[in-house]
């Protein structure tokens, strides 16, 4: 089970993730909603990277996710690029009522691919999930284009109804755990949603876990 201890500083790992998109998705709100359970309606647009962190306990493993909330407008480009070296994993988000932020996506990724680690671990987040009637963008696309990108999952949110945020960034905890050789035992609240809500295209672990 995830758990946090505020008074402990300590930690086993460290995983740096970086949040990129278009802007307005929602990246600084989906930050916020996992760092405080906060939702702001009147989110100032990010000036170039802000910084989060928030310690996770996983199967007793302190895992200290350091988040990195980028800018999605042009101008702060060649800043955020700077950042994607040294992220193991990237969550591109979109927002579910804008067609256009998705479309957005593969440029994201590309740019990723260009400026990031080779082996880094990807999601891609739907925002404003809570929109649902103003829906552009159908949840099988997320998912077709999700796994033939070789994401490891796609998922939709609502930082304003705090819906699936958590369990975003406990998944990319989990998977980045498993990466390093960690076995970590199945999470059944993640798994329901992953069923549910969103589909986890990577289920497996290698070595003698499973899930
Ligand atoms: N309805 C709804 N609105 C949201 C949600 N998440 C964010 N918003 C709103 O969307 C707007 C943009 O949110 P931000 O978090 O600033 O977006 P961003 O992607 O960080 O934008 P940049 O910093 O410019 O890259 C704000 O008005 C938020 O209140 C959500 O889940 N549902």
């Amino acid at each position: 089970m995830e758990r946090e201890d505020p008074q402990n500083d300590s930690f086993d790992f460290l995983f740096k993730i970086i949040l990129i998109g278009d802007s307005n998705v929602g990246k600084t709100c989906l930050v916020q909603s996992f760092k405080s359970g906060l939702f702001s309606e009147t989110q100032q647009n990010t000036i170039g990277v802000d910084f989060t962190v928030r310690t996770l306990t996983i199967d007793g493993r302190r895992v200290k996710m350091q988040v990195w909330d980028t800018a999605g407008q042009e101008r702060f480009r060649t800043i955020t690029q700077s950042y994607y070296r040294s992220a193991h994993g990237a969550m591109i988000a979109y927002d579910i009522t804008r067609r256009d932020t998705f479309d957005s996506v593969l440029r994201w990724l590309h740019e990723l691919q260009r400026f990031g680690a080779a082996n880094v671990l990807t999601a891609l987040i739907g925002n404003k999930r809570d929109l649902e009637a103003e829906r552009q963008v159908q949840f099988a696309d997320a998912c077709k284009l999700a796994e033939e990108q070789g994401m490891l999952a796609a998922l939709e949110t609502s930082a304003r109804e705090k819906q699936s945020v958590e369990e975003a960034f406990v998944m990319m905890a989990r998977q980045l755990l498993q990466q390093n050789g960690l076995c970590v035992t199945p999470d059944t609240d993640t798994h329901v949603l992953l069923r549910t809500n969103s589909r986890a295209i990577v289920t497996g672990c290698h070595g003698n876990c499973f899930i």
